[in-house]
């Protein structure tokens, strides 16, 4: 009853307060065990994956809509379709823990209704569900329309399928050479970009070897793709502007790199501070915290290349957030693409020329990516895009857009369980711009 409760607190607070699920896993799970915390989380991401079909299956069963003063019982009734369908639970605990989560929230008025509701789709439940088209329902119409118009109807209708499973856990090797090797101790499956695939059912991440000196890092295979297209080697002086938690970092100092990593969030620097001091990496990286907007630079600057993964809507990772699909909208959009725009141009005054500069965002949305780019190469005849190859990412071609940028996909490597949704274009600074800031 106690997680099942929980996962009414983490609904409630995603759903009716808009507060993105970690966090509000945070607060409900405190005091469970470990494999209680699990079920919270699995209970509540997987409503959220499925919330569009589950929703459709409860207006069905019921004949008028529920009045707004009993939205906690339409969670109640979300969680206990989600237990019977999604998770497969055997009926009798999915009612009976949703007829007594009703009368916890002092909604027992209602009981009869959710033990009728989640019998009738114990009965019949199963048989709508696979009439459903799962990843339509899934998808809120503003991303479904946004998807078509940037890739087509099919990578739509393909993004929105790898949203219904969760994303697998991949690591990145500290030294790419002994990525064989690690797949080998782990059990791990080896990427043809070199990142490795955890199968199901992996030990607790802090459990597995290697975790403890650093030899590998918990990193998306798309995320591990950007910093590459830096080339990054010994010497190479990099800024690497809104750093934190600091995956790329990481890479780009294994690659024996001099790094610049700047954050404006001293609690995110914190985690790369520990991710580099297992890595072994912090002699090779100055942490600044600072905004890009108003860093006044250093002695360090300019650089032979600068990254900005930028901040964005992330709707690249929805499989990991599938709560961004309820909490994202299409009204904030412009203000994140201006927000991008001026930290692209910050960062793009800070690259020596000659230099390379990698902008990344991981969303799956046009405006955030290409649009920001062309802004840049329109205001800077100065800087030129650096086509990407397909050999750089693992001779995978889908991933290459016509012009050279780099757009991986959910639906990419679908049979090896997909990949998140990044965007990364690499412009080039030729010699002929104005002097950086700060010199
Ligand atoms: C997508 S995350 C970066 C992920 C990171 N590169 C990695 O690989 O682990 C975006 C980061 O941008 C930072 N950020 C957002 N706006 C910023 C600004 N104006 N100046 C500096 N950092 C900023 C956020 O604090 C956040 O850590």
């Amino acid at each position: 009853m106690k997680t099942r409760q929980a996962a009414l607190a983490v609904l409630r607070q995603v759903l009716d307060r808009h507060r993105p699920l970690d966090e509000a896993l945070g607060g409900a799970v405190t005091g469970l065990e470990a494999r209680d915390r699990a079920f919270v989380h699995t209970l509540a991401a997987g409503t959220l994956r499925h919330l569009g079909r589950i929703d459709a299956l409860l207006d069905r069963c019921l004949s008028r809509p529920l009045p707004d003063k009993a939205r906690p019982v339409r969670h109640v009734l979300r969680l206990g379709a989600a237990q019977l369908l999604v998770l497969g639970m055997p009926p009798h605990a999915a009612v009976s823990t949703a007829v007594d989560l009703c009368v916890a929230t002092r909604q027992g008025g209602h009981k009869g209704l959710v033990n009728a509701v989640l019998r009738r789709l114990d009965r019949e439940g199963r048989a709508w569900w696979d009439a459903q088209d799962g990843p339509r329902l899934n998808t809120p119409d503003w991303l479904w329309a946004a998807w078509g118009t940037a890739f087509g109807e099919p990578a739509a209708r393909a993004i929105a399928t790898a949203h219904q499973h969760p994303a697998p856990l991949d690591l990145t090797p500290r030294d790419p050479a002994d990525a064989a090797m690690w797949a080998g101790r782990l059990g791990a499956a080896l990427l043809p970009t070199g990142s490795l695939r955890l199968p199901a059912g992996h030990a607790p991440v802090p459990d597995l070897p290697g975790h403890d000196n650093g030899a590998w890092w918990v990193q998306d295979a798309a995320a591990a793709l950007p910093a590459r297209l830096l080339r990054p080697g010994p010497g190479l002086r990099v800024a690497d502007l809104c750093a934190a938690p600091g995956g790329k970092t990481l890479q780009l100092a294994a690659a024996g790199a001099e790094v610049v990593a700047l954050d404006r969030s001293d609690a995110r620097l914190e985690r790369l501070r520990e991710n580099l001091a297992r890595a072994g990496l912090d002699d090779r990286v100055r942490v600044v915290t600072a905004d890009v907007l108003t860093w006044p630079g250093d002695d360090h600057g300019p650089f032979d290349a600068v990254l900005l993964d930028a901040p964005c809507s992330a709707t690249g990772t929805l499989r990991r957030h599938p709560d961004g699909l309820w909490l994202k909208a299409p009204e904030a959009m412009p203000a994140l693409a201006a927000t991008q725009r001026a930290l692209l141009a910050a960062a793009a005054a800070r690259l020596a020329p000659g230099g390379l500069l990698v902008y990344a965002v991981c969303s799956l949305l046009p405006d955030e990516g290409p649009a920001v780019v062309e802004s840049l190469l329109a205001a800077r005849p100065d800087l030129r895009r650096d086509p990407v190859t397909a050999t750089e990412v693992g001779g995978l071609d889908d991933l290459m857009t016509p012009v050279g940028d780099l757009r991986t996909l959910p639906c990419h490597l679908a049979d090896a369980g997909g990949m998140d949704g990044f965007y990364a274009a690499r412009l080039r600074r030729t010699g002929s711009a104005p002097p950086p800031l700060g010199r």
